[in-house]
């Protein structure tokens, strides 16, 4: 049986409607229309496209935004001041900046200059810290999206070995926190795998689901998964392609033919998880203008 197909794009649809619903009720009670900043520095492409997706996602669900863009060349000390700025803009409930950043600025100094109230990336140390040791917290976007993959589509983490190749402080990191919780949607076995474990293939035939979040194109092969598994790709990868119109495909870090055949359910590249990272900083903009309004009381 081919596997299951779990259709990010659809879970997302569904999450960014609840949070439109959100929106329109804080406002017709009088509460403020959520505002995101969003921070983009330099040209990255895909970083470009990331950005634009998320102020048009914020716009369908009523939500404020502005993309503040930066050169390349700007240095720390001016992107800080920016975010100093937006800090205190009583407009934006939520500032984001688009990651990676080029390499002259250091981007633990940047995350953690955000206003951990406005910390709608959950990036933060603060948010980190609170999520890791079970406080209510703006949860990072990726690693919420694949929690809410998997239990829209009747997957409870719950008991299940959770094996996660990949340890970025972006997704395999507060990934391995999120699903280890002692609460709804946690209660995971996590084993977090790296470019240092050995005999990976042994670890992750463990895997009751299996998550790819390496950032290596294809790197998941079809012996390194168990039969019946629940497989999520987080990866997006550009791989050139010569008969597309852009020049390239996005693939994950997955096999996916290969693993599909053999696995109980999988999440595509595109249309997987990259949409919901979008859907769940739309929910955690408006939790964090609901916040506000619970603050000024
Ligand atoms: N500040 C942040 N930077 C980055 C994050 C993040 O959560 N916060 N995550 C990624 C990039 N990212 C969001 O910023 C992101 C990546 C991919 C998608 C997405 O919807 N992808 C589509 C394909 C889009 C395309 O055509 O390229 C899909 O997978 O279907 C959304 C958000 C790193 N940086
Ligand atoms: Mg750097």
């Amino acid at each position: 049986m081919p596997a299951r197909v779990l259709n990010g794009n659809e879970i997302a649809a569904d999450l960014r409607e609840e949070v439109a619903t959100g929106v329109a009720d804080l406002v017709a009670s009088g509460g403020p229309t959520p505002g995101l900043a969003a921070v983009l520095v330099g040209n990255d492409p895909a970083s470009g496209v990331y950005v634009r997706n998320k102020g048009r996602a914020c716009e369908e669900a009523g939500i404020f935004s502005e993309i503040f863009y930066m050169p390349a060349h700007v240095s720390q000390a001016n992107l800080l001041s920016l975010i100093d700025q937006l800090n205190q803009d009583t407009r934006f409930h939520g500032i984001l900046v688009q990651l990676p950043l080029p390499g002259h600025i250091d981007e633990a100094t940047v995350i953690e200059r955000v206003n951990p109230v406005k910390d709608v990336d959950g990036l933060h140390p603060i948010s980190q810290g609170r999520m890791l040791q079970g406080e209510p917290a703006f949860l990072p976007c990726t690693p919420s999206g694949v929690q809410q993959v998997l239990l829209r589509s009747g997957y409870d983490p719950a008991g299940q070995h959770v094996v996660i190749v990949g340890r970025s402080n972006i997704v395999g990191k507060p990934l391995a926190a999120l699903l280890m919780q002692r609460s709804a949607g946690g209660n995971a076995t996590v084993t977090v795998c790296h470019t240092r474990t050995r005999d990976l293939p042994e670890i992750t035939r463990q895997a009751d689901i299996l998550v790819a979040a390496m950032g290596v194109p294809g790197a998941i092969s079809a012996d390194m998964v168990r039969d019946g598994a629940v497989v999520i790709d987080v990866g997006i990868n550009r791989v050139d392609d010569a008969t597309r119109r852009r020049g390239y495909r996005l693939v994950g870090d997955v096999d996916y033919e290969a693993v599909a055949a053999k696995a109980e359910a999988i999440t595509p590249v595109p249309g997987g998880i990259g949409p919901m990272t979008i859907a769940v900083l739309l929910s955690n903009t408006l939790e964090a203008a609901r916040r506000s309004v619970d603050a000024n009381r």
